[in-house]
Parts: structure tokens; C-alpha cells; sequence
């Protein structure tokens, strides 16, 4: 598949460590090499924040502002399928936060979304297998928001009437009252977005399951399967009837107990639980499978391979898995990518195709190596 998404080059301004910098970036590969806090990861969090309005690792703008500034300015221009794409993100925390595309602000930002599709792979995505639900609420929310508009619409407007509910209970709480038919006005509005969601939700891990489980395959060489099944109160019962049933329950919590809010996805390796008895390997190779059949389901959707970014990954896994991970890579229709890495030798055997670029990073300052020695 020819390329049809691309990042030309980038500028960061007041972001985190850099305080004026522009990256021309290959069609390809573009690597990054420095020693640890050098800013690699903040560079791959920059182009995140272009394709997604916000940071890859939940960092509030506050702190992404560099120390001392009171604002951050992120350009990017990117060719999608053959469009130019340039994209500007201005933002004074607790202020103001504008996203411009084309020299257009968007009235939402959530419209941004979906554009230019990302997928970061980052040491800490084994928090999918160890954290709570949440993180994995969220890979799902994040692939599916980036495929379609109207389920981001539709989630944030759940997210919005479930802590405007949570508030009522807890005022009833605070004032000794109880008004069920105040309740059933939110209950009534949440009915159709928790019924999209766990739809889409449903939908979409079915699609998924099959590319979890090849990618892991090829990415541990080996033979034991692992699962990713969907579990959702919804699948029992209507959302209708689930919040009528724990009315006196939710009272009591001053929270709302069922909805798509509680969703999970359940992983498994060789039919049993993947958290406690997957080996440190297994578990790398499985969050690094789930990551790539994200990337699997955004390309087929979305009909172009999305931003492809990979975070300091040669450093935590071991050698025999990171040539099974570029043998993947090599084998898919993969677009453009960009790596970290602290070793540079390491980084010129990886970057080893004509058309790589490789910058050396120290301290906020990117400076290309010369060609000779990639
Ligand atoms: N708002 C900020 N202002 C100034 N510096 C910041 C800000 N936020 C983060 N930093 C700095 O950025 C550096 C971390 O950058 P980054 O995570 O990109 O490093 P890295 O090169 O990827 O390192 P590692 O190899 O350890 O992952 C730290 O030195 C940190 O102090």
C-alpha cells in the first residue's frame, strides 16, 4: 500500500524540554537516539498531541507547558492522501486551547480526532494487563474514536451525564433527600449512548480478537493462544433495567454501579488468566500484540496506515523478540514510523534504509547524524 499518510515536519514550541525546534521527518523511519531525559519521548508525545489534541500519557497541558512558559505551540504538516494537512495546536493551560487545521480553529477539538490516525507503543502499555479497567476502557475508546466520530460524540456525552448523575446522588446524599424521578431524567438521556457504545464496543472486539491473537503469534514465536473477550453488564440486560435494579444500591454508593463505564476486556493465555499466569515475556509480547492489532484495525477502517510510533521498546525487550517485531514490521503495509532508542548502534542497524532520517537528541536539541553514519 503507497503511503498516504505523512508527517513532513513538525515545530515545538514551549513544549515540555524544547523551546524552539523543527523536525523534518522521512516518509519512512525516522529514529531519535540520547540518553535517558534527553526529550526522545516527548518528541513522539508531540506528534500525538497533532494527531490526537492531547498528550499519549494523560499529561495535563499544565504540564506540558516548558517550565517557566505559560503556554506551548505545536505545528505539523502532513500530507493525507494527498491533502495537505497543517495543523496547529496553541494552548495557554487552564486558559485556552485552540487546534487550527489550516488556519481554521475547530469549534470542537473532539473533530480533530480521527484525521490523522495514531498508534503509540510505549513501555508502560503493560499497564493494560496490570491496572485496572480503565486503561483498557480507554484502548478501546481510542481506536474506535479515531474510526468514528459520532462514538466519541456519544462517549463524551455519556461521560458527561454519568458525573452529572454521581453529582445528583451525592447531593441527595449531602441534603437526606431522594427524588427518583430527578434520577430518571439523566437515566432516561443515558439510555442511547450506553447502548452505541456497548454496541460499537461488542463490534469491534470481535474484529480485534483474531488480530490479537495472530500478532502474538508471530511477535513470541509461539504456540500457546491468548484471548481478549468483552465484559459488559449490558450483554445481560437492557441499561434501562440495570440502573432501575440497583437504584437503592447507587443510593447508597452515591455512584452509578452498572454501565459501559464499568466495561472490561478479559485476557487470557493458554485458556487462563493472563495477569497471573503470564511470564514477564508473555505479558510484553501480548501488550505489544494488542498494540499492533490496534494499528491492524485503524489501517483496515480507516483505509490508511496510521502514525506509527514506538517508544523506547529496544531497550525493554530482548533482543529475539525485537527482530521478531521488526520481521512484523517489515512484512505489514506499515507507514511511517518513528522510533526512540538510547543506543544509536543499535538505531543505525534499524535505520539501515536509504530513505531513514536519525537525529541525535541531548537536552531539548535535535541535530541530525551525518549520512555516512546511518
Ligand atoms: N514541562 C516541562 N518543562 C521542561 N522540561 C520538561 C517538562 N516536562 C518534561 N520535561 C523534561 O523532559 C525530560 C524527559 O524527556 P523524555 O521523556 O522525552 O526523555 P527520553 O529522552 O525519552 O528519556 P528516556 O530514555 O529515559 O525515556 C526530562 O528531563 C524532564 O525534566
Amino acid at each position: 500500500m503507497a503511503i498516504s499518510l505523512q508527517l513532513e515536519s513538525f515545530k515545538l514550541t514551549q513544549f515540555k524540554n524544547y523551546e524552539s525546534e523543527q523536525i523534518s521527518c522521512s516518509p519512512a523511519l525516522t529514529c531519535f537516539t540520547g540518553a535517558n531525559g534527553m526529550g526522545k519521548t516527548n518528541l513522539l508525545d508531540a506528534i500525538y498531541y497533532l494527531c490526537m489534541g492531547k498528550s499519549a500519557f494523560n499529561t495535563p497541558d499544565s504540564q506540558i507547558a516548558r517550565h517557566g512558559s505559560d503556554f506551548f505551540r505545536l505545528e505539523g504538516d502532513f500530507q493525507r492522501a494527498g491533502t495537505r494537512e497543517h495543523i496547529v495546536a496553541k494552548v495557554v493551560p487552564r486558559k485556552k486551547k485552540a487546534l487550527e487545521r489550516n488556519r481554521l480553529p475547530y469549534p470542537k477539538l473532539s473533530e480533530h480526532v480521527g484525521l490523522l490516525p495514531v498508534v503509540m507503543i510505549a513501555p508502560d502499555d503493560t499497564m493494560l494487563v496490570q491496572e485496572g479497567s480503565e486503561v483498557r476502557r480507554s484502548l478501546v475508546d481510542n481506536t474506535l474514536s479515531q474510526i468514528d466520530p459520532a462514538y466519541l460524540s456519544h462517549l463524551i456525552a455519556y461521560q458527561k451525564l454519568l458525573q452529572q448523575r454521581n453529582a445528583l446522588l451525592k447531593q441527595f446524599a449531602e441534603q437526606r433527600i431522594f427524588d427518583k424521578a430527578m434520577l430518571e431524567v439523566y437515566d432516561q438521556q443515558m439510555l442511547r449512548p450506553a447502548q452505541v457504545l456497548y454496541e460499537a464496543r461488542s463490534a469491534f472486539i470481535e474484529g480485534f480478537r483474531p488480530k490479537v491473537n495472530a500478532a502474538y503469534a508471530r511477535i513470541s514465536g509461539q504456540a500457546e493462544t491468548v484471548d481478549c473477550t468483552f465484559q459488559s453488564r449490558l450483554a445481560q440486560a437492557p441499561f434501562g433495567q440495570l440502573l432501575e435494579e440497583r437504584r437503592d444500591k447507587d443510593r447508597i454508593l452515591q455512584r452509578t454501579t452498572a454501565g459501559p463505564h464499568r466495561d472490561d476486556l478479559v485476557f487470557s493465555i493458554g485458556g487462563y488468566p493472563l495477569k497471573r499466569f503470564a511470564s514477564q515475556g508473555q505479558l510484553k509480547s501480548f501488550v505489544l500484540a494488542l498494540k499492533l492489532a490496534q494499528y491492524q484495525v485503524l489501517l483496515e477502517e480507516k483505509g490508511l496506515p496510521p502514525i506509527l510510533l514506538l517508544d523506547d521498546l529496544f531497550d525493554k525487550l530482548d533482543p529475539q523478540r525485537v527482530a521478531q517485531l521488526l520481521g512484523f514490521l517489515r512484512e505489514q503495509p506499515f507507514g511511517q514510523t518513528f522510533i526512540t532508542d538510547t543506543d544509536p548502534e543499535r538505531m543505525k542497524t534499524v535505520a539501515g534504509q536509504s530513505d531513514a532520517l536519525h537525529y541525535q537528541i541531548t537536552k531539548g536539541k535535535a541535530a541530525r547524524y551525518p549520512e555516512k553514519q546511518i
